[in-house]
């Protein structure tokens, strides 16, 4: 007796563990761990993944597994348990786990279908439905609006089944093929049987006598400019077949990519990546962090260390951030190693994703290169694993699993015995203090390339604008900068922080931004009762009329568009020609693409953006690098506030001045004083580090403490308040007295989607029945979450605190 272990695509809490089922004698030897299956489950069928193989069960009464959806197992043997352990630690189901792993396709579509058991005796109308076929989908019976009751009681009477399939969205493009069917000399021959009107029918079979070998239809009409018509011809006549192959999508296709030979390294990649080199050789799982200012060359310590581990037949995965992942990146690493690299990122359709997956999974590649679900490569012998700029929020998920590829990451590389680089201009600080105590092993690269200086950036007071009489969103002093660049032909990167939200209030005559005192975050504008609250502690004050500080009344919210900013700069400068990319504009397949390359190609001699433009570009002729509101990101109600402003800026001024043009940079601030804003302009890491640990001390927050952030909501506000409340209370009750409980109070956004939304949050140094406490507090409620439509959400370290 063979018995399978199988977690089950039903995302339950009483469904979370392995059921039983038998293999079937034909199915034994075809089934293996990591393969998905589809089971009876209850009445229905679903999809499941066989996480173990046993030969007995404790349970005599087992159901039979129908049928096994792969070939090939899609989770390898290290994949099962560390789907496993990112369940346990992210308290999610083991289901959701493995499903976030593989590319969406793979995820199970099920499907009902009707079989009529007899014709004669079902009723005219459903016969009429039937239409003489014995099977037909649930679907049509619903879109044809058929009589529910009536399919029930046949069901009763066993006129007719309902049946269960389970399928996987998968889908494999086919392509057709053409190729001669008899030998050459005989396709010779019938050349000259043809008759004279048969030109088209000619140049075909002529092409075939140049070109021996089978080519793709489409190409085979355009190289003889005829129709489909001439070939089906052909293939009657005997002298053609047509064949469908399975062939790959290629999103990369028509490119084409140079070559490129590893760079002469220069002092400092040579010092940074011997140590690397040398845990590569020796396969030992250490975590290095690479700290390299914008430009010095870090990309190029990643592809030789990948060279490294190619060289000894292993593989390597290399994470970038989403917005990161540009066309540039990419061609970076497809210019080293050609054919052997999978892109995976979100851009891409889903059935190209599983392409790219596939030839992971067949090992037909050796290197991705992808955002955080690459993680999850299925390679099995990992050689490295690189995380380019590591600080990025992006690499947490923000839904079950909420798991950080950074953890993921040290996990697969103590499996695979390899190392984990980490690469930032502005680690982390958690990242960088891990690394000051030697957990991490620490790798500087303090200069750019060639020695090149970094642009010297200039802070301009937007308060004193003020004073002078200018209310527009430019400073003389930017404006003025961009003419002088345009008049010499090069070219400007405006960037424009949108990820802000305007519930913060500043005083625009003094810059003072209202924070809450226990907490030092800015506080939030709640619109409905005009008071200003402290989203991590309960703390609230109303809305002043001016400002406590100077007395001003120019006291207001902030925020303001890209779009807004395109129109202002095109009145103000007529000769611009501006390419603007945030969500809007590049929400269309490929947009991102062509807008970078209408830029590269100088068509255009501004590039206006978001977040989206911070990262990875790199371009010869930008010499200006403007940031228009720097504080909507400082005043965000986020104890990381400071660090990620600092990071933008220092990553916003890295896209100046990298090649042979001097470059210059221009920051608009209404906070000239605050420190993340003038140690980014002295490019000072170290000071800024220093600085923001004392703070995190102060406040208690990390590195020094360790959140978890768990977040309540409900269509009711009363039940959101008290099951809240609740929750803090049992915290409270049950860690230990090192732990506080911030809350309940309501989170920055209180509504969505017409959904109160409140928390609580934990800040603590060692709490190691965490876990369990919060399980049980999950399975009181599980009722509520199950049929009362109660939300709660756990997030441990959490990025993201809306
Ligand atoms: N050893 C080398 N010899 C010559 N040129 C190099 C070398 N290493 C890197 N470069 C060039 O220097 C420039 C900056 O390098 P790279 O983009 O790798 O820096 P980076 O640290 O990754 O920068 P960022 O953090 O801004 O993305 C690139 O144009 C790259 O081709
Ligand atoms: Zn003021
Ligand atoms: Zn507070």
């Amino acid at each position: 007796m063979q018995v399978a272990k199988v977690v089950v695509d039903v995302p339950t809490n009483q469904t979370n563990h392995s059921f039983d089922y038998l293999v079937p004698p034909e199915m034994v030897g075809l089934i293996k761990k990591g393969m998905r299956v589809s089971v009876p489950f209850g009445p229905r069928k679903v999809m499941g993944f066989v996480v173990n193989l046993v030969a007995e069960s404790e349970f005599d009464k087992l159901r039979k597994i129908s049928q096994v959806m792969d070939m090939t197992p899609v989770l390898t043997d290290e994949l099962l348990e560390l789907g496993k352990w990112l369940a346990e630690e992210t308290i999610s189901l083991y289901i959701q786990a493995y499903q976030a792993m593989l590319p969406q396709v793979l995820k199970a579509k099920y499907k009902k279908e009707i079989e009529a058991l007899t014709f004669e005796e079902l009723p005219k109308s459903l016969q009429k439905l039937f239409d003489g076929r014995t099977v037909i989908s649930f679907d049509e019976f619903l879109q044809r609006n058929g009589n529910y009751r009536e399919l029930h009681k046949e069901m009763k009477n066993g006129h007719v089944q309902i049946h269960y399939i389970v399928q996987s969205k998968e889908t494999i493009k086919k392509v057709s093929f053409i190729e001669p069917n008899k030998e050459l000399y005989l396709i010779e021959e019938a050349i000259q049987d043809l008759s004279k009107n048969a030109q088209k029918q000619r140049l075909v079979l002529e092409y075939f006598l140049k070109n021996n070998e089978s080519v793709e239809q489409g190409d085979l009409l355009r190289a003889c400019e005829t129709t489909t018509s001439t070939i089906q011809a052909l293939i009657k006549k005997g002298l053609l077949k047509k064949i469908e192959k399975k062939v790959y999508r290629n999103p990369y296709q028509n490119r084409e990519f140079k070559r490129t030979k590893p760079l002469p390294l220069s002092d400092q990649q040579q010092v940074a990546i011997e140590p690397i080199w040398k845990a590569i050789e020796k396969e030992q799982s250490e975590v290095f962090l690479l700290h390299g200012v914008t430009g010095s060359g870090k990309t190029e310590v990643y592809l030789q260390s990948i060279e490294k581990v190619l060289q000894k037949g292993q593989e390597a995965i290399v994470l970038v951030p989403e917005i990161a992942l540009t066309p540039q990146m990419v061609q970076r690493f497809k210019e080293r190693f050609g054919g052997e690299v999978a892109v995976l990122h979100s851009a891409l359709s889903p059935g190209e994703k599983f392409d790219e997956w596939t030839k992971i999974h067949k090992r037909e590649v050796k290197v991705v290169v992808g955002a955080r679900s690459a993680i999850f490569a299925p390679f099995e012998n990992i050689g490295i694993i690189i995380i380019d700029e590591e600080h990025e929020t992006s690499y947490k998920q923000e839904e079950q699993p909420r798991y950080h590829a950074r953890e993921v990451a040290k996990q697969r590389g103590i499996y695979h015995q390899c190392p984990v680089v980490l690469g930032s201009a502005t680690p982390l600080l958690e990242s960088y203090a891990r690394a000051k105590k030697n957990v991490y092993h620490l790798l500087e690269m303090p200069d750019r390339m060639n020695n090149q200086v970094m642009p010297p950036v200039e802070i301009v007071d937007m308060r004193e604008e003020l004073h002078a009489g200018n209310r527009t969103m430019f400073s003389k002093r930017l404006l003025g900068a961009i003419e002088e660049r345009l008049a010499k032909k090069e070219q400007v990167v405006l960037f424009l922080n949108r990820r802000g939200y305007s519930t913060f209030v500043m005083c625009r005559e003094c810059g003072d931004v209202v924070k809450c005192p226990h907490c030092d975050i800015a506080l939030t504008y709640h619109k409905s009762n005009h008071l200003l609250k402290c989203h991590y502690c309960d703390y609230q004050i109303p809305m002043m009329q001016e400002c406590e500080n100077c007395q001003s009344d120019q006291i207001r919210y902030f925020g303001t568009g890209t779009q807004k900013v395109e129109e202002a700069l095109m009145q103000v400068i007529p000769d611009a020609k501006i390419v603007r990319m945030d969500v809007d504009t590049t929400r269309r397949k490929g947009a991102h693409e062509r807008l970078l390359q209408k830029f590269q190609s100088k068509e255009a001699n501004i590039l206006l953006g978001t977040q989206m433009i911070a990262k990875g570009l790199d371009f010869e002729n930008v010499t200006l690098v403007g940031v228009l509101a720097v504080d909507a990101m400082l005043n965000l109600p986020d104890f990381r506030a400071s660090e990620k402003t600092f990071q933008l800026l220092t990553q916003v001024s890295g896209r100046a001045g990298r090649h042979q043009l001097p470059g210059e940079v221009i920051i608009q601030t209404y906070s000239k004083e605050h420190y993340s804003i003038e140690l980014a302009s002295q490019y000072n890491y170290t000071q800024f580090f220093l600085q923001e640990m004392n703070m995190r001390k102060n406040f208690h927050y990390p590195p020094y403490y360790f959140l978890t952030l768990i977040n309540v909501s409900h269509p009711n506000q009363l039940k959101v308040m008290e099951v809240t409340k609740m929750i803090s209370k049992l915290l409270y009750k049950h860690l230990t007295n090192d732990a506080t409980i911030l809350g309940p109070t309501p989170s920055p956004i209180i509504r969505i989607n017409n959904r109160y939304r409140y928390q609580c949050m934990i800040k603590y140094k060692n709490e190691p029945m965490q876990h369990e406490i919060i399980r049980k507090i999950l399975d009181y409620y599980y009722e509520d979450i199950q049929k009362n439509d109660l939300t709660i959400t756990v997030d441990f370290e959490p990025y993201q605190l809306m």
